[in-house]
């Protein structure tokens, strides 16, 4: 059963988080060719795949684990001495790059939908570094261009899916009066109205029993998403991106998700360093800031890769 959405005297309502609930959850690393991705994915996951300065360098998606640190977690276990200490972990898929007209075949075509639709949540990783040896797939760092594309050929992909949906409802329709078949067409169409609209479906406002049916199609644009923009050391480091105000201004406009500034070229140098060492450089200098519905806040980050607040 997901959460239903609570609203407390003169508190805005929280929007239920649609998708399968499990303690296996799946994150997927979605964007654009060459903007990051398997890199990020190695710096987190500690691993080295190939992260080479060519589009499409991934194809076949790659899984890791990681171990999620959290200090109540130890706290519990330094209290009650438990026999065995199971700590929560991530599975992170870093999946192939997507252009425009993906949903329609071109690029790496069609595989990457699958490897989105078996992910719980997306973190968006957006290129917001200017390098002229990086080759970017549309020639121009643009990261709200890039949104726009990204989240266009997912929202193409579930109109396709749920067209697909409705015309089975309507030849069960002809055959059958169940009136199960109707409710669930009726939603379809909803459902298709408000992608027609431009809008994600994470961000619809469903009742519970619609967010039951919803969440057994695993839709791509029903999945949260956290936004990671990528940009250089030397931003990252004095905290000013050209691209950033851009970016939180699309994001607030299109639902207020959380984003994430980060540099992958100031985490793969800590990650090549000794840990003493990179601890501390962390604590001088790495401080990064989340921005949640228009609030910047900080936390710094500790070495095995968590944020702590
Ligand atoms: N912040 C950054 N500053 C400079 N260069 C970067 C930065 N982040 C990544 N790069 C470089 O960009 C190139 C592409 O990175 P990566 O292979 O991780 O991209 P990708 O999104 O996985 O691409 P693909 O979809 O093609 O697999 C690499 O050469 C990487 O070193
Ligand atoms: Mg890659």
């Amino acid at each position: 059963m997901p959460p239903k959405a609570s609203k407390k005297d003169g508190e805005p309502a929280e929007r239920p988080i649609l998708g399968r609930f499990s303690s296996h959850l799946k994150i997927g690393i979605v964007g654009l060719p060459n903007v990051g991705k398997s890199t990020f994915f190695n710096i987190v996951t500690k691993l080295s795949i190939p992260a080479e300065n060519f589009p499409f360098c991934t194809i076949e998606p790659n899984e890791a684990r990681v171990h999620v640190p959290d200090e109540r977690f130890d706290y519990l276990c330094q209290l009650f001495k438990p026999k065995s200490e199971v700590a929560a972990y991530l599975e992170i898929n870093d999946i192939a790059g997507l252009v425009r007209g993906a949903s329609a075949g071109e690029g790496l075509g069609n595989a990457f939908l699958s490897h989105i639709r078996a992910v719980d949540g997306i973190f968006h990783v957006l290129r917001a570094f200017e390098d002229t040896e990086i080759t970017h797939i549309d020639d121009t760092v643009d990261p709200v261009r890039d949104l726009e594309t990204i989240t266009q050929e997912l929202r193409l992909k579930d109109i396709e899916f749920v067209q697909a949906k409705i015309d089975d409802l309507e030849k069960a329709m002809k055959r059958s009066n169940d009136k199960q078949l109707k409710i669930d067409h009726e939603l379809c169409q909803r459902i298709m109205t408000h992608l027609q609209d431009g809008k994600d479906l994470r961000l619809g406002e469903w009742k519970a029993a619609e967010i039951e049916i919803l969440n057994t199609f695993q839709l791509l644009t029903a999945k949260p998403v956290v936004y990671l923009v990528n940009m250089s050391e030397k931003d990252y480091l004095r905290k000013k991106n050209k691209f950033l105000p851009k970016i939180h201004a699309w994001v607030k406009e299109h639902g207020g998700e959380t984003i994430i500034p980060f540099s992958c070229a100031f985490e793969q140098k800590l990650v090549d360093m000794p840990e003493d060492e990179a601890a501390g450089k962390y604590r001088q200098e790495g401080k990064t800031y989340v921005v949640q519905d228009g609030d910047i806040i900080f936390f710094k980050f500790n070495v095995s890769g968590g944020g702590k607040k």
